[in-house]
């Protein structure tokens, strides 16, 4: 890539998040310009660049997209089971990648990715993990950091989703859902997994016959931390997202998102979101500037293919444990000294 104050990106997937990541890289952010974009379907592409009213090239395959030479980095927000192949083309061509979660779908197509990456001799993926840039997250850590309630002994989370459609089957609770939870808890705690198990508790009426709603998700750490995540995703109210770490003196909590308190009808209220792009708006948009600014400045910080492999070892144990019913062993090789 050429030394330039405007980052030429190209977007794989114009479906829910990749139209998202568009606006704001348009509306919002400062110091890129989507100049490509593709997708399997053609007309979500086309529908992307007439909405943003952006001056980008349609393409029909998304690796013509990653070779054309006036695409400086690429944005992969198709679907998760895609995310591989697009990732290592960009890593061929040489091409700094934004992904969004997962990194890969299979244990075996992460690892691939981590060694090519390493075969670069660069840093060249950043993962789409938002929760690490949201500051509540960020205050949690801190908390925690500074040690005011004492050592972490336990962590309640809770990760609830209004409603999913009939494609959202029983493993996506993990793979597209609890990843989330997978990659931020290592990060807060500064801790890794060493078990997970599933519980299945009575079913929701609000599901249907391949998706098995709510989830409980037990997860051990090395230092012997527990933490339960409940993983509930028709659960009709909201989309809420909760976290408390419970120390030897003290809890600290996720703080609400701000809304405005209402005296109304004899109530006292308060209004819960109701979509992720909503809840995680600030994140996402310093998640994604932090990658532009990163690019071009020729160094990749955020979250890596490191962490996109760490998350997807642990989901595989847990989508184990949904089959078993049974505790599984999840281990990791040592993190090598290039993501360190
Ligand atoms: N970080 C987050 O909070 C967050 C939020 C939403 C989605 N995501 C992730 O982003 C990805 C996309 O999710 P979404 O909700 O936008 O889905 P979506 O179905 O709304 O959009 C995906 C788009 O990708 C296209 N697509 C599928 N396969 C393709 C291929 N091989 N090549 C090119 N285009 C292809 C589809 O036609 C669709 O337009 C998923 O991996 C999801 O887990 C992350
Ligand atoms: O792809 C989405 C997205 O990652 C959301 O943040 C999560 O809450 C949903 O469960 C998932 O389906």
């Amino acid at each position: 890539m050429t030394k330039k104050n405007v980052l030429r990106i190209g977007v794989i997937g114009t479906g829910a998040i990749g139209s998202d990541h568009i606006r704001r890289c348009t509306q919002t952010l400062s110091g890129a310009q989507i100049v490509a974009v593709g997708d399997v379907n053609s007309d979500n592409a086309r529908k992307a660049v007439s909405s943003y009213n952006i001056n980008a090239k349609v393409y029909d395959s998304g690796h013509d997209l990653i070779k054309a030479e006036d695409v400086d980095v690429v944005m992969v927000t198709s679907w998760g089971q895609t995310h591989a192949e697009y990732v290592l083309s960009a890593i061929k061509a040489g091409k700094y990648v934004f992904c969004e979660k997962p990194l890969a779908t299979t244990i075996k197509d992460c690892q691939e990715i981590i060694e090519a990456e390493q075969a670069c001799g660069k840093r060249l993926v950043q993962v789409g993990f938002m929760r690490p840039y949201d500051k509540g997250y960020r205050e949690l850590r801190n908390a925690i950091a500074n040690g005011d309630i004492g050592m972490p002994l336990m962590v309640h989370a809770a990760h609830r989703n209004q409603s999913v459609g009939e494609n959202y089957v029983t493993n996506m609770a993990i793979v597209d859902t609890l990843i989330h939870e997978l990659d931020v808890l290592r990060w807060l705690l500064e801790d890794d997994y060493v078990s997970a198990q599933v519980i299945f508790p009575r079913s929701t009426r609000h599901t249907h016959a391949k998706l098995r709603d709510p989830q409980i998700i037990l997860l051990e750490t090395k230092s012997g931390i527990r933490i339960d995540v409940e993983v509930f995703v028709n659960c009709q109210y909201g989309y809420d997202i909760q976290c408390a770490v419970v120390g030897e003196k003290g809890i600290v909590s996720l703080p609400e998102p701000a809304s405005v308190t209402m005296r109304s009808d004899a109530k006292l209220s308060k209004s819960i979101l109701t979509d992720w792009k909503e809840r995680f708006i600030d994140a996402y948009d310093i998640e994604v500037q932090d990658f532009i600014d990163s690019c071009l400045a020729g160094k990749l910080t955020g979250p890596s293919s490191w962490n996109g492999y760490v998350a997807t070892v642990a989901a595989e144990a847990c989508v184990k444990s949904q089959e078993t019913g049974k505790v599984e062993p999840i281990s990791l090789p040592n993190c090598p000294s290039f993501y360190k």
